[in-house]
């Protein structure tokens, strides 16, 4: 007999549980009461401004998502008791209700064990239905009790059918995870997880934790997500939000070098040589190449007086701007203030005053100046920069090949009408950091990183300059031409080349008999990684071998009509080219399907293009004809695995054509 009353110890912490949801009202009723009267109480406008917005992001903060518990455990550390949850919630006389899920205190909830209790006695884990505080789970840690992944309450969480976009995991965080989610904010880190090991998951939650332990620093600098493409921005957006933080950027690597339109599309062959590190070398040398020594004096006539600065100082002062390695821009900016300043001096020493703030800006656009600067020090977009590099790109770094896969076929008549595709875009982003730099980020994650191309990867460094970085990724899911074997080199282009390479192998997702048929494809994709061990030993395989090929797509159908007799989000997943197709088999049939972008879709049916799945996931998926995705591009086999660990519960395999070799 437990030593006290299940019931009324349920009872208790229910009763805590409404109490902490009306103190957390009375918190937000506060701050809305601030926020209205906050322009009556600021002394200026740029001051209600800031308040207001302060006091804004404090309500979005403090709403309470009825969905979702407040607390979902308890630490019972000498005599008291800690309840932890999303957010800290205090009762009127400040006394904490609630620990922030990120507080010190709150670790041990995530890493105490029998071997390292740290003071706790007793760890208390809350089930939940439907924002109802249902039962518990104890773990006395003082007695050697220790159910790890054992867990009934975890297990549930696991294993709960998936629908709409992707949760936040703060009540089951587990102490590897943790581990990296609570690393220290100067580290930077690179997780290679196999698929489902919940990559995503904690660089958003160290995302969370970097922004409530660093709020002011964070605030200033930002934070950055950086996704494959919007279908993934889109499952993760709502993650951060629901863990109280609502200022986080998220950006697909396109969208951050956006400066210009995407007009037009690269070859292959083309795309392979913009996206190789070396457009950074040839872009630079085509950039200092413009310097030209001075050779000609400068004569600046003012007023009665005429000022002379001589070839050789002006060859000095261009020299030693070089030679202090800043952007172009910026050099040249020093180049124009350092001539003013020896102009500057001849008048002082001609006239004995000093000279105004006028004289000075007059003297530093005087034709004499300028065109010197135009000649020594020229003036460059960095769309002109690289419209030069494409209509004739210089010899030296590329062979005549690259050079002729690059070279435009018909130059644009002046740069504005250059019609620039995704990868020319990197190069423009790369010229514009040779010319000023990017503001830096305090900290950024970057997502399914192994698919970085090094130019790529360079765009997010010149982001990450002087903060760190969390890069998550699983190099066997590596689906570009120029998708990463191994992590250093990517590393390298991200500017961290020192950062920590963590493992992560156990896989909340997927379950073991599907990790088993996808496993089989690892040792056929050229990459040295750990397997996932599944944590589920739930769920189904189901492969269908269609003897006539014209009854596939009815097959395939038939396979999502008995997928929606289970509960939870079903994905017909096709090479990109069938997908059309297959979405108008469903409508005939009366299915209701969205696309992977719409997150917010009724439909219990989405129809993804294999090209678009990484990083999402869905209870049942149906995967069509898997030998045209593997045949659609290079890289098909790790496709193919990324298609085969979309699976949260069920996969059923539905094929014409001969299953690709390695699961034959
Ligand atoms: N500690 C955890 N407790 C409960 N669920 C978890 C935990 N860790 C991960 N998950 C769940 O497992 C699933 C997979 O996580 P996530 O998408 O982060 O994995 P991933 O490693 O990024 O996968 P992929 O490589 O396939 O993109 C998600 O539904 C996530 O919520």
């Amino acid at each position: 007999m437990p030593a006290f009353d299940l019931d009324t110890e349920l009872t208790a912490e229910r009763r805590h549980l409404s109490e902490s949801r009306a103190a957390l009202a009375r918190m937000r009723g506060r701050a809305e009461a601030l926020y209205s009267t906050g322009d009556r109480v600021a002394g200026d406008a740029y001051t209600a401004e800031q308040l207001g917005r302060h006091m804004a992001r404090r309500v979005k903060e403090l709403a309470d998502d009825p969905t979702t518990p407040l607390f979902f455990g308890r630490l019972d550390i000498e005599d008291a008791a800690y309840h932890v949850g999303r957010r800290h919630v205090t009762d009127d006389a400040g006394e904490p209700m609630v620990l922030d899920w990120r507080a010190p205190l709150s670790r041990s909830f995530y890493r105490a064990s029998v071997r390292d209790p740290q003071g706790v006695a007793t760890r208390r884990r809350f089930g939940f239905v439907k924002g109802e505080l249902t039962s518990f789970e104890d773990e006395h840690l003082d007695r050697g009790e220790e159910l790890g992944t054992s867990s009934r309450i975890l297990t549930a969480e696991i294993e709960r059918p998936r629908v709409g976009p992707m949760r936040d995991i703060v009540a089951t965080i587990q102490p590897e995870q943790d581990e990296l989610v609570r690393a220290e904010i100067t580290d930077s880190i690179c997780v290679q997880g196999a698929p489902g090991t919940g990559k995503t998951a904690v660089g958003l939650h160290r995302a969370a934790y970097l922004l409530y332990l660093h709020r002011e620093r964070l605030r200033r600098s930002g934070v950055l997500i950086v996704g494959p493409n919007t279908a993934f921005l889109s499952y993760i957006s709502a993650v951060l939000p629901a863990l109280g933080e609502v200022e986080v950027q998220q950006a697909t690597v396109e969208e951050l070098v956006g400066r210009a339109p995407v007009r037009a599309t690269d070859s292959p062959a083309a795309a392979l040589v913009k996206h190789d590190v070396r457009m950074a070398e040839v872009l630079r040398a085509a950039l200092w190449r413009k310097l030209a020594k001075p050779t000609e004096p400068i004569m600046v006539s003012d007023g009665s007086y005429r000022w002379r600065i001589d070839a050789e100082p002006l060859r000095r002062i261009v020299d030693e701007a070089r030679r202090d390695g800043l952007p172009y821009a910026v050099g040249r900016e020093r180049v124009r203030a350092r001539v003013v300043g020896l102009l500057q001096r001849q008048s002082e020493y001609r006239t004995g005053n000093s000279p105004t703030d006028a004289w000075l800006r007059k003297m530093s656009k005087v034709a004499p100046v300028t065109g010197f600067l135009d000649a020594a020090w020229p003036a460059v977009t960095p769309e002109a920069l690289v419209a030069e590099v494409l209509t004739d790109p210089p010899a030296g770094v590329l062979d005549d090949v690259e050079r002729d896969a690059i070279r435009w076929a018909k130059p644009p008549r002046t740069v504005k009408a250059a019609k620039f595709t995704s990868a020319d875009l990197l190069l423009v982003d790369e010229a514009a950091g040779l010319l000023e730099r990017e503001p830096s980020f305090g900290h950024v994650v970057v997502d399914e990183a192994q698919d970085l191309s090094p130019m790529q990867a360079r765009a997010i460094a010149r982001r990450s300059e002087h903060g760190s970085i969390t890069v998550l990724g699983d190099l066997a899911q590596g689906t570009a031409p120029w998708a990463a074997a191994e992590w250093r080199e990517t590393l390298g282009h991200l500017g961290k080349p020192e950062a920590a390479v963590v493992p992560l192998t156990i896989g909340f997702r997927v379950p073991a008999s599907v990790l088993t048929l996808a496993n089989r494809l690892l040792p056929a994709l050229g990459v040295d990684v750990p397997e996932a061990v599944s944590l589920r030993r739930d769920g189904e395989l189901v492969v269908v071998p269609v003897a006539e090929p014209s009854d596939l797509d009815a097959m395939t159908l038939a396979e999502v009509t008995a997928a929606l007799a289970h509960e939870g989000s079903v994905a017909l997943i096709a090479a990109d080219d069938a997908v059309e197709r297959l979405r108008g088999h469903l409508a005939a049939a009366g299915i209701d399907n969205a696309t992977a972008d719409d997150v917010e879709s009724e439909a219990r049916v989405t129809v993804v293009p294999a090209t678009v799945v990484k990083g999402l996931e869905y209870d049942h998926v149906v995967v069509h004809e898997p030998a045209d995705i593997v045949d659609a591009e290079p890289k098909g086999l790790n496709r193919l695995y990324v298609v085969l660990t979309r699976a949260v519960s069920r996969l059923s395999v539905v094929h014409a054509k001969p299953l690709p070799g390695p699961l034959a």
